[in-house]
């Protein structure tokens, strides 16, 4: 199948959540709410949740959705749930045609706070999922730094479609890899990755309207490892720094990690901005979402990489709404990858 249709409405529907969450990403106050799990949560992340659901329910009624976000501290807290509406009630893509494919406006905050709900999918390995992270890194968006707008389709367990949208990445695929986000007005900036299985990655810029010309992606070649650039979470707490740095040093690797949030690390390895990224797990309890890695797992893959966990599994998406067979996750040029798992495999073994 060429899932043409998936990903124009995957493309449509992120990139006009994208336009939402640019929006709150300027806004001093973002309405921020503390989870169970203590993470945080802000109105573009339900804003940005409920206007993909809306696209996909219009074009695919059927299909089952795993999404991060659900709404009901919203339906206690009316003066957020009516913020919440007023933005996704006034955020439109400026043609008029591609408004269209993504169903259009949300008519009501009813019917907004039923499509945040939508995202409750057990997930598994049967049928077609949707996985979809309305904003990965918010702890990035709240410091002004990367986010990433991402959405994933799966298909008996297989990643089928992974779009991405980084709007604080520069559009140009060849920029060097930098912790640095301007706070300015963002020109240069904002790009949308996607990949269909099978089909390659691409890149293109996030523009208001129809979507803009893609250009094909590819992981760079690291003809010696020593020089490779690796990108890690920013969070200590997301991922452990001091074995990261122990795996770079008994690569030979010299050179600093680059530190960015969200789903970023994967579209700027796959675009050949950075070479590894390396997420090794600081808590053994902890179960990876799907949603933190689909989109960015296919495009990578389809970008010339190998994805795994920290023994060389694949990522498995069949099992639910975590990753719980995987334990961390290596990214790397193919060429590579094995080179690289061996350190880390020695670095883990030698704890
Ligand atoms: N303990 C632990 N270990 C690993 N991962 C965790 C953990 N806690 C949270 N999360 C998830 O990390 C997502 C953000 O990952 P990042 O790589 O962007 O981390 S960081 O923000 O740079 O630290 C973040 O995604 P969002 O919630 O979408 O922001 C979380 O789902
Ligand atoms: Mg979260
Ligand atoms: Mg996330
Ligand atoms: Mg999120």
């Amino acid at each position: 199948m060429s899932y043409r249709k998936e990903l124009r409405v995957a493309e449509l529907a992120v990139q006009r959540a994208a336009l939402l969450t640019q929006r709150v990403f300027h806004e001093k106050a973002k309405g921020t709410l503390s989870k169970d799990d203590k993470s945080p949560v802000t109105i573009g992340d339900f804003g940005a949740q409920a206007l993909i659901i809306h696209a996909i329910r219009r074009s695919f009624p059927t299909d089952e959705i795993v999404g991060e976000e659900e709404a009901s501290s919203l339906r206690e807290n009316k003066a957020l749930a009516d913020q919440i509406w007023r933005l996704v009630n006034s955020t439109k893509l400026e043609d008029e045609a591609a408004e269209e494919q993504v169903g259009g406006p949300i008519k009501s905050q009813r019917e907004m706070l039923q499509a945040i709900d939508e995202g409750q999918s057990p997930g598994g390995s049967r049928g077609r999922i949707w996985a979809l992270d309305p904003i990965d890194g918010t702890m990035g968006f709240l410091r002004g730094g990367q986010y990433a707008v991402c959405l994933a389709l799966i298909v008996d367990g297989h990643i089928k479609v992974g779009v991405l949208a980084c709007p604080n990445l520069p559009v140009d695929d060849s920029t060097p890899l930098s912790a640095d986000v301007a706070n300015d007005s963002g020109e240069g900036r904002g790009v949308l990755f996607s990949a269909v299985l099978g089909s390659g990655a691409t890149s293109r810029s996030l523009s208001r309207g129809a979507l803009e010309k893609s250009q094909s992606i590819h992981m760079k070649d690291v003809p010696n490892i020593t020089h490779a650039i690796f990108c890690e979470s920013v969070e200590a707490g997301h991922s452990s720094h001091s074995d990261q740095a122990d795996i770079a040093k008994k690569l030979g690797i010299t050179r600093q990690s680059v530190r960015m949030d969200s789903q970023a690390k994967y579209g700027s390895i796959a675009r050949g901005a950075g070479d590894l990224y390396l997420r090794l797990p600081v808590r053994a309890d902890y179960e990876e979402k799907i949603w933190d890695h689909a989109a960015g797992d296919l495009i990578v893959r389809e970008a010339g990489g190998h994805v795994t966990d920290v023994e060389g599994r694949r990522l498995d998406f069949s099992l639910g709404r975590t990753l719980k067979e995987n334990k961390g996750v290596i990214a790397a040029p193919k060429a590579v990858h094995e080179h690289v798992l061996d350190a880390v495999r020695s670095v883990l073994d030698s704890k």
